[in-house]
């Protein structure tokens, strides 16, 4: 009879050598990270079939094409080839959609919007530059905050704030026309960096109409608020955001990032290869929250902000404080908003509220430079509304059918915000396709403002006369996207379309735009905005009559 085969010695002793241990774990780790990469986006993801660009760089995806291009350049082209369903590939393996359809729109912002927030990193980010408020919360956290900020940006609001505006507006007029006058030949006009000075208007208009408080920056670029805004926005790139990306998925990072303690140790973070420049962006984020805090302080002790005095001071800060001091009187016990909280949601307006309308200014300037015809029209729109009254109401200028037309236009053509996220926070068929819950939607705005389905074959040139005699397929919510829409639309929207249409029709009426020099190609920046890159040179001439 045979003996049955011995089985082989087996040393357990081995099996928790360190070799062993690391090779289990290094094989796992290859198989998981081969699992998400290559095999469930290519055989097993429910999107695998949903039409899209080849995977892209292993590592990468599509990320490099993405911030390297224009914005929106790549989705753009990505549309034209596959549709209005896209599918991209984001680091390691992410999936990521985009969908150009009014219906999947109105399903991802309006229907099921508590559904589809901004993804955590995103929320972090905004969280830390532009304050903890509208930005970052959703849900029922956000309906509350959204309804307490209604008032600030109701129609009677905008219009009682209609006059704030004109104080910047005259002293850009008056900066641009000396600076013009002691040119050799004023007759030829000046090249003035436009972008920089549409950044210094719109700080002072957003300081004064959210804080009360006066930057005059066009004056004094010294001021403390300005310099620290400035110094903030200059980080604004792709590659620092994928930065703070990382860095803020390391728990505890944000609050470290606002500390006293960091603001003092600072220093430190110059010295780190990589990362140097956050000590920028903790100094700036400091001054900024100290200097709102001061401001809150001395509103609040103001007894001018008293619950019934709505004459005087329209500030947002000022409604905010004088509606904590209703809640708290009517009733003492009342959950009524802190501080912090309060400082953060004026924050959330400065940043929110300037370099948006900054850049989308510079645009209409830079499309109006190289469109002679439409930019005539509008300054024989505009002249006669000057003269008669140079700070026209809220009323007047919003009744001005040729600016309307020229402002809708060019926030279609350039969205100051060229594109947003958004992630799936259940598994959900949208427009057809079974979207897994996690996964993180594109909404491209500057896309879907120029599909060719709706705007027809010239969707992407600038022709204002278009809103004139509006497409078929137009549709008001979803065709012009700029400030998006349901409950996470921009609250700012009106106050914007206002602020922008008081400085064209001053700069109009007072000065022709062209470009800085024949050929001159714009520069749209890759980031959070699509702020010009090199500041927009335009050359800037009085107009005839008023030279
Ligand atoms: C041309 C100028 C502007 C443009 C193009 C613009 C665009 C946008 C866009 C696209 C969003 C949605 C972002 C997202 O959901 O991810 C947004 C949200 C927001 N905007 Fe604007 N914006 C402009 C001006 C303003 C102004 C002047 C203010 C305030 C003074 C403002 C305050 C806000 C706030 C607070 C939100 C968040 C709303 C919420 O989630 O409830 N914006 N804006």
């Amino acid at each position: 009879m045979s003996r049955a085969p011995s089985l082989p010695d087996i040393d357990t002793g081995s099996l928790f050598h360190p070799r062993f241990i690391a090779w289990i774990v290094g094989g796992y780790a290859t198989y998981l990270f081969i699992y998400r990469v290559v095999l469930y986006p290519r055989f097993f993801s429910p999107l695998r079939n949903v039409p899209g660009p080849s995977r892209g760089n292993p590592f990468l995806g599509h990320y490099l094409t993405i911030v390297q291009e224009e914005s929106c350049i790549p989705h753009r082209r990505w549309a034209k080839a596959y549709g209005p369903v896209v599918r991209m590939m984001g680091i390691l393996g992410k999936e990521r959609l985009f969908f150009l359809s009014p219906d999947a729109l109105q399903q991802i912002v309006a229907k099921d919007w508590l559904e589809y927030p901004r993804p955590q990193f995103m929320r972090d980010v905004l969280g830390l530059v532009a304050g903890y408020g509208l930005l970052t919360t959703t849900g029922e956290d956000h309906k509350q905050l959204r309804k307490a900020m209604n008032p600030a940006f109701s129609v009677p609001n905008l219009m009682a704030q209609t006059d704030m505006y004109y104080e910047p507006i005259d002293g850009l007029l008056e900066i641009m026309k000396a600076e013009i006058k002691k040119e050799a030949i004023p007759e030829a006009g000046k090249v003035f960096p436009m972008y920089e000075w549409m950044g210094k208007v719109a700080l002072d208009i957003i300081c004064d109409t959210a804080f009360g408080y006066k930057t005059d920056c066009l004056h004094n670029p010294h001021n403390e608020l300005a310099v620290a805004f400035e110094q903030l926005l200059q980080l604004q790139s792709g590659p620092n955001l994928a930065k703070l990306v990382a860095i803020l998925s390391i728990p505890g990072t944000s609050s470290l990032s606002r500390s006293q303690w960091m603001y003092r140790h600072r220093w430190f973070l110059g010295k780190l290869p990589i990362i140097h420049n956050f000590e920028k962006l903790v100094d700036s984020l400091y001054r900024i929250r100290t200097i709102s805090r001061e401001m809150l302080r001395s509103k609040t002790a103001d007894l001018s902000v008293s619950p019934d005095d709505t004459t005087t001071k329209k500030d947002i800060m000022s409604l905010l404080v004088r509606a904590r001091k209703a809640d708290l009187d009517a009733d003492p016990t009342a959950d009524a908003m802190s501080d912090t909280a309060m400082v953060d949601q004026v924050l959330t307006f400065l940043a929110a509220g300037h370099e948006t309308t900054a850049t989308g200014l510079s645009w209409t300037l830079w499309l109006l430079a190289n469109d002679p015809e439409s930019q005539r029209r509008l300054r024989e729109e505009v002249t006669p509304i000057y003269e008669e009254n140079p700070h026209p109401d809220y009323r007047t200028i919003k009744s001005l059918t040729w600016l309307d037309c020229v402002v809708n236009e060019s926030l279609r053509v350039l969205p100051p915000v060229p594109l947003t996220l958004r992630v799936a926070n259940k598994t959900e068929y949208i427009d057809g396709v079974l979207v897994p819950k996690g996964t993180v939607i594109t909404i491209p705005i500057r896309v879907i403002n120029t599909w060719k389905d709706v705007w027809g074959d010239d969707a992407e040139e600038f022709h204002p006369a278009r809103w004139l005699n509006l497409p078929e397929a137009y549709n008001p919510i979803f065709s012009q996207f700029s400030f998006i829409a349901g409950p996470h639309g921009c609250i700012g929207k009106t106050m914007a379309v206002s602020e922008m249409k008081a400085v064209l029709v001053a700069l109009v009426a007072n000065f022709e735009f062209a470009p800085a020099y024949p050929g001159q190609v714009r520069h749209p920046a890759t980031a959070i905005t699509m702020k010009p890159e090199d500041n927009m040179p335009l050359r800037v001439t009085r107009v005839a009559n008023k030279a």
